[in-house]
């Protein structure tokens, strides 16, 4: 009995002994970030995605690109080969806050020279968050020639969501033109000015429809039997639930976003945490990331419409359709129904509601500081310069330099770029944003927000009329570097006096883009604490393009020493040495 006992005892003794070394292994594993190494080669080669023959951009032979997916904590490493023969590239991580590596952003003119032609450069960074977040060209209007994907960065493990689901699948929305980006971006920067209209398709993860019938078509260039626009289909198992991540990289369009008879949680906002909301149809703008949870709990035997439709624009773009698929019914085979026809495009306040309802989960909330230390106010204007159409904040519009700040910076060339400040306000007492300006002039700049390091700074977006009667668009901001707190929207005119007091201190969400609704204000706050020097700007790229958009600089002291790979042009050229 005794003998039994003590052998009783050796044997749970070796048995924790195992258990502990176990756990320690485990536990190292886990905490032993991985790199993830992607090798991509850029070329130019026709593709249909809506059945139309274009030259687009693509990655490894793809667009959309490849999803990255990755570790919280996990180094990604992607060597981009430029094979796009006579044009230079650059690629952003959108929503990466690039912390210590300033210098892998991939924002051309800001934070490196562009890659030229044959060249390979080799973006370096952490992913130091899970989420969902995307991937772009940041060079002129590159990134609608289809250079665009995902990025999908899981949990440690062990580490549980706060929601459940069976399966995990993404999708990328675009819209679509048949003209070149040089035909478009020609038109924009010309006298007589040509805007680039409404785009020709929506794409659904890279497949869309346009229809080859119309008379005034090429046929030898529009093929409806292309298989590379087959609609997009996505399989569920009834009784299943799943999370769909969905990201807009639209050039232009803000989208409302449905599958039909089903409805949406909204779970995760731009790589957060979304105290969880119920839609049936959900507003997406160029930029922003979601995650919505859809349980496949409707009747089994047919399939249903995945339907993505132009918002805030008259659009003659049609409903981007795909199709949602109920296993094992085929995944081609159309529902039964008509499309949902969405919501109206000129209706704002559902927007704005959507907008107000995205609140940090209750178990995630980042406190945001009480107080901030700068106040900018940034008026959205189209104007003219010089009889060119163009797109201000306050009244300043936006040309990127020749040197890239982040080594201009670093390296003390002050004259790259222009040394007086934007202002930090307009004139809030006699500028009427319902209408016209009277004097719609604006002057161009390359001037930047220098931000004293480790203070909090308020931005506010007013928008306004533009140059046409009763218009006002929506504009989606995008911050780079950082996540801002959304403390508010408005209709009208911000009142500094009276709105700061309205301002969400409980639980606003964190975000990396953000829409300002037509005649309305968006309030953000942020830490200016990543060093470095940041883009902030309008996500239609053709706007980005005219001039709408800003810089900041934080803390480059504080930079460490930029790598050789990034310099080459301007005034950056004397410190290349390959
Ligand atoms: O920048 C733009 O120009 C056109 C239009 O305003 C030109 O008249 C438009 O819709 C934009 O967004």
């Amino acid at each position: 009995m005794v003998e039994h006992n003590f052998h009783q005892q050796t044997h749970s003794l070796v048995k924790l002994v195992v258990l502990v070394c176990l756990l320690f292994l485990s536990a190292s594993i886990s905490v032993e970030a991985r790199i993830r190494h992607y090798q991509w080669e850029v070329k130019y080669e026709y593709k249909s995605p809506d059945c139309f023959k274009k030259l687009s951009i693509s990655i490894n032979g793809k667009t959309p690109g490849p999803t990255i997916v990755a570790q919280q904590g996990d180094t990604v490493v992607v060597e981009v080969k430029n094979s796009l023969l006579t044009e230079n590239l650059a690629i952003h991580w959108h929503g990466i806050r690039q912390i210590g590596t300033p210098w892998a952003d991939g924002t051309e003119g800001v934070t490196q020279c562009p890659i030229v032609p044959g060249d390979t450069f080799i973006y370096k960074f952490v992913v130091d968050r899970a989420g969902t977040y995307l991937y772009h060209a940041h060079y002129g209007m590159q990134r609608q020639a289809g250079l665009q994907g995902m990025m999908r960065v899981s949990l440690p493990d062990g580490v549980l969501e706060p929601f459940s689901y069976d399966h995990d699948r993404s999708i990328l929305l675009t819209d679509w033109y048949h003209k070149s980006t040089y035909e478009q971006a020609t038109g924009l920067a010309s006298l007589p000015f040509s805007w680039v209209g409404e785009p020709q398709s929506i794409l659904i993860h890279g497949r869309g429809r346009f229809n080859c019938s119309i008379p005034t078509i090429d046929p030898t260039l529009c093929n409806a039997t292309n298989p590379q626009c087959t609609p997009y289909s996505m399989t569920v198992v009834p009784g299943k639930t799943y999370r769909l991540r969905i990201g807009s990289l639209t050039a232009l369009s803000a989208l409302s976003f449905e599958i039909e008879g089903h409805n949406m949680t909204v779970v995760e906002a731009d790589g957060h945490y979304v105290e969880p909301f119920v839609v049936k149809n959900l507003f997406i703008y160029s930029g922003e990331t979601y995650s919505v949870l859809i349980k496949a709990d409707q009747d089994p035997t047919r399939n249903y419409w995945a339907s993505t439709k132009v918002v805030s624009r008259n659009s003659t773009t049609p409903n981007g359709l795909g199709i949602f698929n109920y296993y094992p019914n085929h995944p081609r085979r159309y529902p039964p129904t008509v499309p949902p026809s969405g919501p109206r495009w000129d209706d704002v306040a559902p927007r704005m509601a959507q907008s107000v309802a995205i609140k940090s989960h209750k178990d995630f909330i980042h406190a945001p500081p009480l107080t901030s230390d700068r106040v900018i106010v940034m008026l959205n204007t189209q104007n003219r310069v010089n009889g060119y159409v163009r797109w201000s904040v306050n009244n300043v519009s936006f040309n990127m330099p020749h040197t890239p700040y982040l080594i201009a910076l670093k390296h003390n060339l002050l004259h790259a770029f222009e040394q007086t400040p934007p202002p930090d306000n307009y004139d809030q007492k006699n500028y009427d944003i319902f209408n016209i300006a009277p004097n719609v002039n604006a002057t161009t700049s390359n001037s930047i927000y220098r931000l004293k390091f480790n203070t909090t700074v308020d931005i506010i977006l007013q928008n306004a009329n533009t140059m046409n009667l009763n218009n006002s668009e929506t504009h989606p901001w995008h911050l780079h570097g950082h996540d801002f707190w959304v403390m508010g929207y408005g209709n009208g005119k911000f009142n500094q006096s009276i709105d700061p007091k309205n301002y969400n201190f409980v639980n606003p969400i964190m975000k990396n883009t953000i829409p300002v609704h037509p005649y309305g204000w968006t309030a953000l706050r942020f830490r200016a604490d990543n060093p470095g020097v940041w883009a902030f700007h309008c996500h239609i790229e053709s706007h980005f393009f005219m001039g709408m958009g800003v810089v900041f600089e934080e803390g480059i002291e504080k930079v460490g020493k930029l790598p050789t790979s990034i310099m080459g042009c301007g005034e950056s050229k004397r410190f290349h040495r390959p």
